[in-house]
């Protein structure tokens, strides 16, 4: 798996928020976004991910060498961020079953498997709606880390998580099979030390 980004720029109304901003991802690498607050670490990996239009330039998406059209693009990746919504209806159970027909686990790693990782066994039956932030986040997490697609993104890795299961985030995180490509956004060092590759998208913003 390839991403290639070839003078990627993204504007909202008149403000340029990037420009310019070329780079090649690779499978078995991982790379961070870093900036300050507002500088378009998130917007920069919606764009990236499809879910937000680009205003200029070029993203290739490529699996052997191949290039991917956007439907088969979307089935490549997971992407978990705190503006991302998971089904609230859904029970705990319900949402990995539904989750699973599109994007299917690892090979060996259960349903029961995933419950009890999250120490959410006793909570498979309850409403997504009534899960506390942390709970969520895990989840949300677990999609990602569990899923068997080339591709993992992740902003705010650790937003609403106790030290534990920081601690969960930093071991899952680095554990990501060497044929993944992990892509990070985020300002906390301890979410992203270990990744090779950090990027900070505020040199990417154009002078005004
Ligand atoms: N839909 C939108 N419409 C207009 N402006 C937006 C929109 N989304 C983001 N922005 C602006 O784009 C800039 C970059 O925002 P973004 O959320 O990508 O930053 P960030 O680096 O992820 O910030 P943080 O560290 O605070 O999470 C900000 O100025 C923000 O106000």
């Amino acid at each position: 798996m390839q991403i290639i980004i070839d003078g990627l720029g993204k504007r909202f109304n008149r403000e340029w928020i990037f420009r310019n901003f070329t780079l090649e991802l690779n499978v078995g690498n991982s790379y961070t976004f870093v900036g300050p607050n507002g500088s378009g670490k998130s917007t920069l990996l919606q764009v990236i991910s499809g879910v937000m239009p680009l205003t200029e330039g070029k993203i290739t998406y490529q699996l052997s060498k191949k290039a991917l059209d956007e439907d088969d693009w979307y089935r490549q990746i997971v992407l978990a961020a705190p503006y991302l919504e998971l089904i609230e209806e859904f029970s705990l159970i319900e949402l990995l079953n539904f989750h699973a027909g599109f994007k299917p686990f690892k090979a060996g790693i259960t349903h029961d498997e995933i419950l009890q990782r999250l120490e959410l066994d006793s909570s498979k039956d309850k409403a997504i709606k009534y899960f506390s932030s942390g709970m969520k986040q895990r989840l949300k997490l677990a999609l990602a880390f569990y899923s068997n697609v080339p591709v993992v993104m992740l902003d705010e890795p650790t937003s609403n998580l106790d030290a534990k299961w920081s601690a969960w985030y930093r071991e899952e995180v680095q554990r990501l099979a060497s044929d993944q490509l992990v892509l990070l956004c985020s300002n906390v060092p301890a979410e992203y030390d270990f990744c090779e590759k950090i990027i900070n998208v505020g040199d990417y913003k154009p002078e005004r």
